[in-house]
């Protein structure tokens, strides 16, 4: 049993989640990080990589104050449950995820993560040990079913995203794609890692709709079986 796991990412028009050197960028215009909010209201956690704490340092909380008074008369904490998947327990102490909004976080981390980073961030957030040198992603995905998370998004970045995919773990994507060229050989895609090499082995995705959203187009995809 696992939560149903929704990826939303943001793209230029090639394709890229961000500069070369990882830094971010203002892909969505205001519409979509309104449709983002809502999308986030409406999960019970939301989920990111080391990297992009790392180079992003997100909240994740929810932004709109109606979705929140939404969320509190549904009798559901202010804000979904912040999850970073960070083998080497590596998220610092002062991150934002850690400290802005009030509710639970979860750092997840592996064997490998030296004990006294570990014994750090549990005084900050839930820590669950899974893997031994990286985060096992169908094992905690398991462990969060067990929390009661059944309807996970993922924000990104493009490793854990592939970590994701290539495990058969994610439902469905919406990918909005902007109206800026980022180029680069090194900067990030939504699906990072070695990549598939077979044709046989290349996930296929159902197009479930398009929208304009300002000068962009937001795509909606669930992953084929
Ligand atoms: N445009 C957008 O919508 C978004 C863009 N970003 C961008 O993405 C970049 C960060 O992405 P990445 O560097 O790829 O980092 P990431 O956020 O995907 O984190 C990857 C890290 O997760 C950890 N991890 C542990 N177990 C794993 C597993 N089983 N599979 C995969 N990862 C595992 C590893 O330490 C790995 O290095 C930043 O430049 C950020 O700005 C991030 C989120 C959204
Ligand atoms: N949807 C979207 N559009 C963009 O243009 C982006 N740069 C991102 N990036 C991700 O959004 C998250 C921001 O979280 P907070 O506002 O701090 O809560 C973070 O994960 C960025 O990487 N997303």
């Amino acid at each position: 049993m696992r939560p149903y796991v929704i990826v939303n990412v943001a793209v230029s028009a090639d394709g890229k989640l961000s500069t070369r050197e990882r830094r971010q960028v203002k892909i969505s215009g205001s519409q979509d990080f309104e449709r983002v909010d809502t999308l986030k209201a409406g999960c019970d956690a939301i989920m990111v990589g080391i990297g992009t704490v790392l180079a992003d340092d997100p909240s994740l909380t929810i932004k709109s104050p109606d979705h929140i008074a939404e969320r509190t008369r549904q009798g559901k904490p202010e804000h979904p449950v912040r999850i970073v998947v960070d083998s080497h327990a590596r998220t610092p102490p002062d991150a934002k995820i850690l400290h802005k909004g009030s509710g639970k976080r979860i750092v997840a981390v592996s064997e490998a993560a030296p004990t006294e980073r570990m014994q750090n961030l549990k005084s900050l957030s839930d820590v669950i040990v899974a893997g031994k040198k990286q985060v096992d992603l169908t094992y905690f995905l398991h462990k969060l079913a067990e929390e009661g998370i059944t309807r996970l998004m993922v924000e990104g970045g493009g490793t854990l995203i592939w970590g994701l995919i290539s495990e058969g773990l994610v439902d469905e994507l919406f990918m909005f794609v902007g109206n800026i060229i980022i180029g680069g050989y090194n900067a990030p895609t939504l699906a990072e890692g070695p990549g598939f090499i077979k044709e046989s082995d290349f996930p296929t995705l159902k197009l479930i709709g398009t929208s304009i959203i300002e000068e962009g187009v937001l795509i909606h995809w669930k992953m084929g079986d």
